[in-house]
């Protein structure tokens, strides 16, 4: 028998309406990391087609193709990635950032967006609590996913479950919130995409009509996905909702246009990116 197929998944929160509805099968070895391990294992070739950094996908363009209708893209704000900072964004010259071992996309993402800015700033990678990084002289802090989604929370929330959008608080304290993917919008007016679905061996078709089966079922149970992962990560339901129905999936033309937009700003020819089945 050959060697079954291997798919790797993120585990954090933001694809859950996705990854806990893909069923197991003898089709397929299902894999789960956070998104430098995923980026490294796929590149590797320890697995087969995985959910990656897109910042990842666009460096690798000779290696890789990303399935066409696949990603985790936002319109604006996305709460879970987040430069945690104690001074004003413009005064981050020349100071240290922490950053996130979790993540390609983003640290490139705050690079470009510092850079637009002119601003230059010392950029290291390491792992604590927001406040523990502060505390050892860092000015900012960048994290992803579940753990940023939930510091975001403990610093501005609570919040009421009917409060408008426009009454979110962006810091408490001496911290200030800067969310990359809003500060993406605020420049360019399009989506980001974060991760896209690529893979260097094509997957058998019964592996992507599975995962638009997931998708299709997981977002149709919204709540419920969210009343698992608020549970999980031990915050309220409404948040974990509206975190979710704020992703677009489907990698369409406005989040394609923001993948490009990103390709051309880190220096990667949009035409050398494949998309396909
Ligand atoms: C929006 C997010 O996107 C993630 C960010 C990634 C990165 O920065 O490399 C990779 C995969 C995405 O799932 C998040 O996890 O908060």
């Amino acid at each position: 028998m050959s060697k079954p197929y291997r798919i790797g998944l993120i585990d954090f929160a933001n694809v859950a309406p996705i990854n806990e509805y893909l069923p197991e099968s003898d089709q397929y070895e299902i894999h789960r990391g956070v998104p430098t391990e995923m980026n490294r294992q796929l590149l590797a070739g320890e697995i087969d087609l995985a959910n990656i950094s897109s910042f990842e996908f666009l460096q690798n363009a000779d290696l890789l193709s990303a399935l066409p209708d696949f990603s985790v893209s936002v319109l604006g704000p996305v709460y879970s990635v987040n430069l945690f900072h104690n001074m004003p964004w413009e005064a981050l010259q020349g100071q240290k950032i922490a950053l996130t071992t979790q993540s390609a996309t983003s640290v490139k993402l705050l690079e470009v967006l510092l850079k637009l800015s002119g601003i230059e700033a010392v950029l290291e990678r390491n792992e604590g609590t927001v406040q523990e990084l502060l505390d050892a002289g860092y000015a900012g802090v960048l994290k992803i996913g579940d753990n940023a989604l939930r510091e975001w929370y403990q610093l501005c929330g609570p919040l009421e479950p009917y409060a408008s959008v426009w009454d979110i608080p962006s810091g408490r304290g001496n911290i200030q919130v800067t969310d990359l993917s809003m500060r993406w919008y605020d420049h360019f007016g399009l989506p980001f995409a974060f991760a896209v679905w690529a893979y260097r061996t094509p997957p058998p078709p019964e592996l992507v009509q599975n995962l638009r089966k997931a998708r299709r079922t997981g977002l149709g149970e919204l709540a419920l996905v969210a009343e698992r992962n608020a549970r999980k990560l031990g915050l309220p339901e409404f948040i974990v909702q509206h975190y979710l129905w704020n992703f677009r999936y489907h990698l369409e033309k406005p989040d394609r246009s923001g993948l490009l937009k990103f390709a051309e700003l880190v220096g990667v020819s949009g035409s050398s990116l494949r998309f396909s089945e």
